[in-house]
């Protein structure tokens, strides 16, 4: 096992989330947050239903744990249709997929998780299945081997990945709404924390749900978990029936070593590494994901998105580099040349405003 799927807190899946589904919300306007990309999802929604035709193909993208599962079983429910699941390295064969295509009944959600890991061989076939809803197979072998075509009932392929870069082009170029999922705001995952606290029976204070928010790294599949071990810590230390604050929240949270920012243990050694054996970079990936003993994809899927993102570390031509506000979370003084160009930096977005 590696670190990664031993880190309290990364949102990578696990078989303990059976409770999740639990807290999935069933209907768009159920659903938190990604307030563009739902907005659009609803009105493609509702012309494919007054139009009573399958909905256009939907790719979901973005890290994991941000609801695209959530938000695929959502389409089928919106649509009124059926829903079925697979995901990219389950299918093996030409036969598996064909056997799935030709199952559906007209209008059905077809879901493929993890899209990026399907064998090109299948890749192909599914080109013409998306396009024109036909099935071009191959049966039989060497001379014997006869072509036929098989007519699929239309059909919407919802399909997700955390890596839209490893798409070959005519694949993402079939997704007619291709949808990027970004990080929650803190305001929307206090929404999330407060309405899981409620479907979980317990009672939470308004800055409970706040602490527990801002400490979820954007990611409500992070924050539904951190809501289930602060429930743990308050039944063992509170009273029965005393509500769960902010206190108690960061007092939890703390013995998790989740920091003040939401990063936990691996962030940190991440970002400590980058500081202390290469002076705040550049460094290249491959080399710190052997320094830290984790794949390159996991550095690139799980952990760097959320800290990019949050301006602690930049993603340049030349490898990674520790970003100001990096420095000053891990407490640490850049080396003098760095800190001046910080200093340069800062400066002319001064003058810029
Ligand atoms: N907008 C939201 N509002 C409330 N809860 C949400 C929302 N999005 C996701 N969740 C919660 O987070 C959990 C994880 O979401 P989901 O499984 O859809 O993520 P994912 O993007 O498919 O992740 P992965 O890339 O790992 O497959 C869900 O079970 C749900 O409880
Ligand atoms: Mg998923």
């Amino acid at each position: 096992m590696s670190s990664v799927e031993n880190r309290p807190f990364d949102a990578s899946k696990r078989p303990e989330d059976t409770f999740e589904v639990a807290l999935r919300p069933q209907s768009l306007s159920e659903f938190t947050g990604q307030k563009t990309s739902r907005e659009n999802l609803s009105i493609f929604i509702q012309a494919a239903r007054k139009r009573e035709e399958a909905l256009d193909h939907v790719l979901l993208h973005g890290p994991p744990g941000l609801g695209k599962t959530t938000l695929a079983q959502i389409v089928s429910k919106e649509l009124g249709v059926g829903f079925r699941a697979t995901s990219g390295p389950v299918i093996q064969r030409a036969g598996d997929l064909a056997a799935i295509l030709t199952n559906l009944q007209p209008r059905d959600v077809l879901f493929i998780d993890e899209i990026h890991r399907l064998h090109p061989s299948i890749e192909e076939i599914l080109y013409p299945a998306m396009e024109d809803f036909q099935l071009d197979l191959i049966i039989g072998e060497g001379p014997a081997a006869r072509s036929v075509r098989i007519d699929l009932p239309p059909f919407t392929l919802v399909a997700a990945t955390t890596r839209s870069g490893l798409l070959a082009t005519p694949l993402r170029d079939r997704f007619g709404i291709p949808l990027r999922l970004i990080f929650y705001t803190p305001d929307e995952l206090k929404l999330i924390v407060a309405r899981g606290a409620r479907k979980l029976g317990f009672e939470l204070t308004d800055d409970g749900a706040e602490e527990i928010a801002r400490r979820s790294r954007g990611t409500p599949r992070i924050a539904g978990r951190l809501l289930r071990r602060v429930r743990d810590f308050a039944l063992v230390t509170h009273k029965e029936g005393q509500a769960v604050d902010s206190k108690l929240a960061d007092a939890a949270l703390s013995r998790l070593e989740v920091d003040q920012i939401g990063l936990d243990a691996m962030d940190r050694r991440y970002l400590m590494r980058i500081a202390e054996y290469h002076h705040g970079g550049p460094v290249g990936v491959e080399t710190l994901a052997a320094a830290l003993a984790e794949s390159r994809d996991t550095l690139e899927d799980v952990i760097e998105p959320y800290l990019i993102q949050e301006g602690l570390v930049l993603r340049t031509s030349r490898g990674r580099v520790l970003g100001e506000r990096g420095w000053k979370h891990l407490n640490l003084l850049p080396p003098a040349s760095i800190s001046a160009q910080f200093d340069l930096l800062n400066d002319t977005t001064e003058e810029g405003e």
